[in-house]
């Protein structure tokens, strides 16, 4: 038997057509949602994501803006664009494109962003406001993961989920959420002792640890859902954290690695625009597309 392929790819063309219906419906009203992306420096993985940004962003109907500024940009004048950003009425949502070049601090640029336009949810008042159960902007990949898991599983409730990866923009968002919905959470890492041990124990296993096919398929429990975030490039292509050729033979249901969680990403991305410019006019939060 094998593993039900999640299709992301799929799940998140469906979000994006939910999500234009609703903007159309916006700009009945004389609101028309806007995205500014930022790009600092010439990083090729980045310039793709940052095109495909705005292209969707046009598609499903919003305004978009793409400030390119080069990679030896001052902090100061990084700091100053956003601030012009933050009060721009136009704007609903503002992305730094991560990574950042090394001079600059990430953590001081993040937080200048409004925590309203944070459609990231990086700031600490977002991350505060998801940890503590309140209304936040969730991380886009995060709550994509969380969408393809419901769709998936239904209920989350009482579940044990794995969380392997303890960044700020994946493992702890995503531990979070899970937690949010009822599942029994563990957050893993390179460095857990027991590793295998604890994801074969895993309902759900979310492999976040950028390392290419380091989640093997004997650590997987038989039919367990398995979400891989990881995305390497490698001489053989792009993979994900998870060996897929032999976990599909084990798990009940996987994501792909193109075609999983990274189209999700975007979708999300759209989704969290939207909500934010629903909030900044005083609508209620869109349909089905927050946690
Ligand atoms: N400010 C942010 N920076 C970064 C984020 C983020 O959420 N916010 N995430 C990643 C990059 N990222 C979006 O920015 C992203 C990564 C991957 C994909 C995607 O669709 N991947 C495809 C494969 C595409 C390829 O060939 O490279 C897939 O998995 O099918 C979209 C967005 C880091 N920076």
């Amino acid at each position: 038997m094998t593993a039900h392929i999640i299709d992301g790819k799929a799940f998140a063309a469906n979000l994006r057509s939910r999500i234009a219906t609703q903007v159309s419906a916006l700009k009945e009203r004389g609101i028309t949602p806007g995205l500014a992306v930022v790009l600092v420096g010439e990083d090729p993985a980045s310039q793709v994501y940052v095109r495909s940004k705005g292209k969707m962003t046009v598609e499903v109907g919003m305004n978009s803006w793409q400030h390119k500024l080069p990679a030896d940009t001052p902090e100061a004048d990084l700091l100053a664009l956003i601030d012009t950003l933050n009060n721009d009425p136009a704007v609903n949502g503002i992305l730094v494109q991560l990574p950042l070049p090394g001079h600059m601090d990430e953590s001081a640029v993040i937080n200048s962003i409004a925590p309203e336009k944070d459609v990231d949810g990086f700031t600490l008042l977002n991350v505060g406001l998801l940890a503590t159960g309140q209304k936040a902007m969730v991380p886009c990949t995060p709550l994509g993961c969380l969408m393809m898991l419901r769709d998936h599983l239904g209920s989350l409730s009482g579940k044990r989920a794995v969380v392997i990866g303890r960044s700020n923009i994946v493992g702890k968002p995503m531990a979070q959420l899970l937690l949010r919905d009822s599942a029994t959470v563990t957050i893993a890492h390179s460095r857990t002792t027991d590793l295998e041990a604890i994801c074969r124990e895993a309902d759900i296993l979310v492999a976040a640890v950028g390392r290419a096919h380091f989640v093997k398929a004997d650590w997987i429990k038989p039919g367990a859902t398995v979400i891989d975030v990881g995305i390497n490039r490698t001489d053989d292509g792009l993979v994900g954290d998870v060996d897929y050729a032999e976990a599909v033979k084990v798990a009940g249901a996987i994501t792909p690695v193109p075609g999983g969680v990274g189209p999700m990403t975007i979708a999300c991305l759209l989704a969290n625009t939207l909500t934010a410019t629903a909030r900044a006019n005083g609508l209620p939060d869109p349909e089905g597309l927050t946690p």
